[in-house]
C-alpha cells in the first residue's frame, strides 16, 4: 500500500469548498495582480486563492514561485490555470487585467479595448462564482467598474472599484509626514474619479477631531500661506512619479486591495474611498461609478456615508459624472 494509504484512515471525505472558507480570485498576473496576490497571502486574509490569466507559463511560475513560499505564511491553496473554472465559489474576485495605453492611444480608445477584455473576463467569474463581489482594479477604474457592473449583471452593491482609496491612502501619508504623526491618524477623505479629478474633501480633514480647515480656513484654496493643496497635487502625481521611475506602480496598489478584500471577508464594516454606483448622491442623476466613502461588509457596499460637500466640490464630482457618462454612451457593451 502507498505511503498516504498506510498513513491516513479517512473519517470523512471533503467535497468542494465549505461556505465558510474563504477565496479570493485574481485575474490578471502583472504587476498589479501578484502585488494584490503576494499581499493577500502575506495577510492570511483567505484560505484559497486563485490565480487566471491568459498566458499559461507567466501563470504557472508566480504559482511556483508563490507556492514555494507557503512554508512561511498561513497556510493557503493557491491554485493557477487559464479555464476560470479554477475560480469557482470565489467570495471575491479582483480584476487587474487590462491592456497597457499604446503610443499615442486616446484613454477613450483605451477604455474600449479594456470593456472588449472584460465582456470576455467578467461573465466567466459570474458563471462559476454568482455571489462573488466583483473589485475592479484595471484603468481607468471608474468607468471600467461600470461596464464590469452592466457586463455582470449583479446587484451594484457587489461590484466595487478601487477607485481613491489609494489616493486617499496617499493623501494621508503625505499629510502624516508633513505633521510628523502616523498616517492612520490622519484622517480625511479623496472622493470622486481615481486620478488627475479626484477631489479632497479639505473640509472633512481632521486629526483627534480637530478639524485642520477650522485652524486654517484658507486650506486647499490658491490664497492659502501653507500651500496645503500641494498635497493633493503630490496625490494627483504620485501614479505619473512612480511610474516614471520605476515604469509601473505595484505595492501600494496591492496593499490597498488586500485592505479592502480583508474587510469584505471578514465583514468588518470599515469605511473605505471605493467606486461605488453614485447615481443619487450630490446631485448625480446618470448611471455612474465614483468614489465615496462607502461602510463595507460580507456581500458589497452596505451604505455610502452622505458626506457634507461645499458647492466647489460638488461641481467637481458633477462635471466627472457627466465625463464618465458620455465615455460610457460611447462604449459598445
Ligand atoms: C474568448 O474570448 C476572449 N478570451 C480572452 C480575452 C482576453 C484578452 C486579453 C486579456 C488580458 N490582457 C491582454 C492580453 C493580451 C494582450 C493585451 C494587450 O494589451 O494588447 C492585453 C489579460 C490581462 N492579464 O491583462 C487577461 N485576460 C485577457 C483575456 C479576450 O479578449 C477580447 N477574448
Amino acid at each position: 500500500a502507498s505511503v498516504k494509504d498506510q498513513l491516513f484512515d479517512y473519517v470523512h471525505v471533503q467535497r468542494g469548498k465549505p461556505p465558510h472558507v474563504k477565496k479570493v480570485t485574481v485575474v490578471g498576473v502583472g504587476q498589479v495582480g501578484m502585488a494584490c496576490a503576494y499581499s493577500i497571502m502575506q495577510q492570511g486574509i483567505c484560505r484559497e486563492l486563485a490565480l487566471v490569466d491568459v498566458v499559461e507559463d507567466k501563470l504557472k511560475g508566480e504559482l511556483l514561485d508563490l507556492q514555494h513560499g507557503q512554508r512561511f505564511v498561513k497556510n493557503i491553496d493557491i491554485q493557477a490555470s487559464t479555464d476560470y473554472a479554477i475560480s469557482a465559489n470565489s467570495d471575491v474576485c479582483i480584476v487587474t487585467a487590462g491592456c497597457r495605453q499604446k503610443e499615442g492611444e486616446s484613454r477613450r480608445n483605451l477604455v474600449q479595448r479594456n470593456v472588449n477584455i472584460f465582456k470576455a473576463i467578467i461573465p466567466q467569474l459570474v458563471k462559476y462564482s454568482p455571489n462573488t463581489v466583483l473589485m475592479i482594479v484595471s484603468n481607468p477604474v471608474d468607468i471600467l467598474t461600470y461596464a464590469a457592473w452592466k457586463i455582470s449583471g449583479l446587484p451594484h452593491e457587489r461590484v466595487i472599484g478601487s477607485g481613491t482609496n489609494l489616493d486617499t491612502a496617499r493623501f494621508h501619508f503625505l499629510i502624516s509626514e508633513k505633521l510628523n504623526i502616523a498616517p492612520n491618524n490622519v484622517h480625511g477623505w479623496i472622493i470622486g474619479e481615481h486620478g488627475d479629478a479626484s477631489v479632497p474633501v479639505w473640509s472633512g480633514v481632521n486629526i483627534g477631531g480637530v478639524n485642520l480647515k477650522s485652524l486654517n480656513p484658507a486650506m486647499g484654496t490658491d490664497e492659502d500661506p501653507e500651500k496645503w493643496s500641494g498635497v493633493h497635487e503630490k496625490v494627483v502625481n504620485s501614479a505619473y512619479e512612480v511610474i516614471k521611475k520605476k515604469g509601473y506602480t505595484s505595492w501600494a496598489i496591492g496593499l490597498s486591495v488586500a485592505n479592502m478584500t480583508q474587510t469584505l471577508l471578514r465583514n468588518q464594516k470599515n469605511v473605505h474611498a471605493i467606486s461605488v454606483l453614485a447615481k443619487g448622491f450630490h446631485g448625480i442623476e446618470n448611471e455612474v461609478f465614483l468614489s465615496l466613502p462607502s461602510v463595507l461588509g460580507a456581500e458589497g457596499v452596505i451604505c455610502v456615508i452622505k458626506q457634507t460637500l461645499d458647492e466647489n466640490e460638488v461641481k467637481k464630482l458633477q462635471n466627472c459624472a457627466r465625463t464618465m457618462h458620455e465615455i460610457q454612451e460611447t462604449l459598445e457593451f
